[in-house]
């Protein structure tokens, strides 16, 4: 990969798309993760304002330290960026709180962990429209056009993508040409939506070089009868997880009325 060019490339796609759409600038969730510090430090490279928001919800404080971290170096470095905490966990507790109780909590895990993402997006598109900024999306690739991995809604309803057509490799090679944090390069990639340190490998069952293996054998029009072993079973976990979210990467279904009924 040509980092330099594809980090100019990167930045002028988003400063041109701000300038045609008379936008003010970029607000971005910051987790202390990999994407979201690229994403903020591209962002940050295009000279508009740009407002990076901390939200913890029951967040482990070795994320929230890192996200800190990150906004610290990000406005040593580029002036134009401004940082807000909200923390949602009372929010959150509330919205708990006024939920009916189910029977058996467990049966409510994966809801609650997408409510949490969900949040999120609320908040950033409050900011968005008080400031007429554009929220910026934070998936690559893998999670968005692969498996799939992101809550619809949630951490996928954005109104841009600047990386989300890198993989998540080129997005540590972007990173380190950027000059992010070692601390977010070394973290392990994860969702932080269960209050617990589980990462994305952990719960895909696969890390994301294997994912993005088997993408590119999907691409070259390869089936489970290619592999065996491990490379099976990636293939497999890869093929399951595309399948059952192709619903998040196309559009909406809409029921379309016959002519005749109308
Ligand atoms: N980047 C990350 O690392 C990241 C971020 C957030 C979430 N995640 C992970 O992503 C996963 C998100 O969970 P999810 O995918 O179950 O929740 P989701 O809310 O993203 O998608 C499920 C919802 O989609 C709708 N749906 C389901 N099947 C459909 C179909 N065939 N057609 C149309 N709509 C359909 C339903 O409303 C369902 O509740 C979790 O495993 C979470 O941990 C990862
Ligand atoms: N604690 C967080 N504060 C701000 N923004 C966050 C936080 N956790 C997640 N985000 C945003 O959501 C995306 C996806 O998160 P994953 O950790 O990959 O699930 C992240 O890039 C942030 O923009
Ligand atoms: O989206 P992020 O920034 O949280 O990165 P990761 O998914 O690698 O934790």
């Amino acid at each position: 990969m040509q980092t330099e060019k594809v980090v100019n490339h990167i930045v002028n796609w988003l400063k041109d798309y701000a300038n045609n759409a008379k936008i003010n600038g970029f607000v971005i969730g910051v987790s202390g993760g990999i994407d979201s510090a690229v994403t903020s430090t591209l962002c940050a490279k295009t000279g508009l304002d740009v407002l990076v928001l901390e939200m913890p919800i029951h967040q482990a404080q070795s994320q929230v330290n890192r996200a800190i971290n990150h906004v610290n170096w990000l406005q040593s470095n580029y002036t134009n960026v401004l940082m807000t905490q909200v923390n949602l966990t009372p929010v959150f507790d509330s919205l708990v709180q006024a939920l009916p109780s189910v029977k058996n909590e467990e049966d409510r895990f994966m809801s609650l962990a997408n409510t949490r993402a969900r949040l999120r997006m609320t908040t950033l598109y409050y900011f968005a429209a008080l400031h007429n900024y554009l929220v910026a999306g934070t998936g690559n690739k893998v999670e968005d056009f692969g498996v799939g991995f992101y809550t619809k809604y949630g951490d996928g309803g954005v109104d841009l993508s600047p990386i989300a057509d890198l993989l998540k490799t080129e997005v540590y090679e972007i990173a380190k040409y950027l000059g992010i944090n070692q601390d977010i390069i070394d973290a392990q990639p994860t969702d932080g939506l269960w209050g617990d340190d589980r990462t994305d490998e952990d719960q895909i069952g696969a890390s994301y070089p294997e994912l993005e293996w088997a993408m590119a054998m999907v691409e070259k029009g390869k089936s489970e009868a290619d592999f065996s072993g491990r490379e099976l079973e990636v293939f497999k976990i890869y093929t399951r997880y595309n399948r059952n979210n192709k619903h998040k990467m196309v559009p909406i279904p809409v029921c379309e009325i016959p002519e005749n009924l109308k």
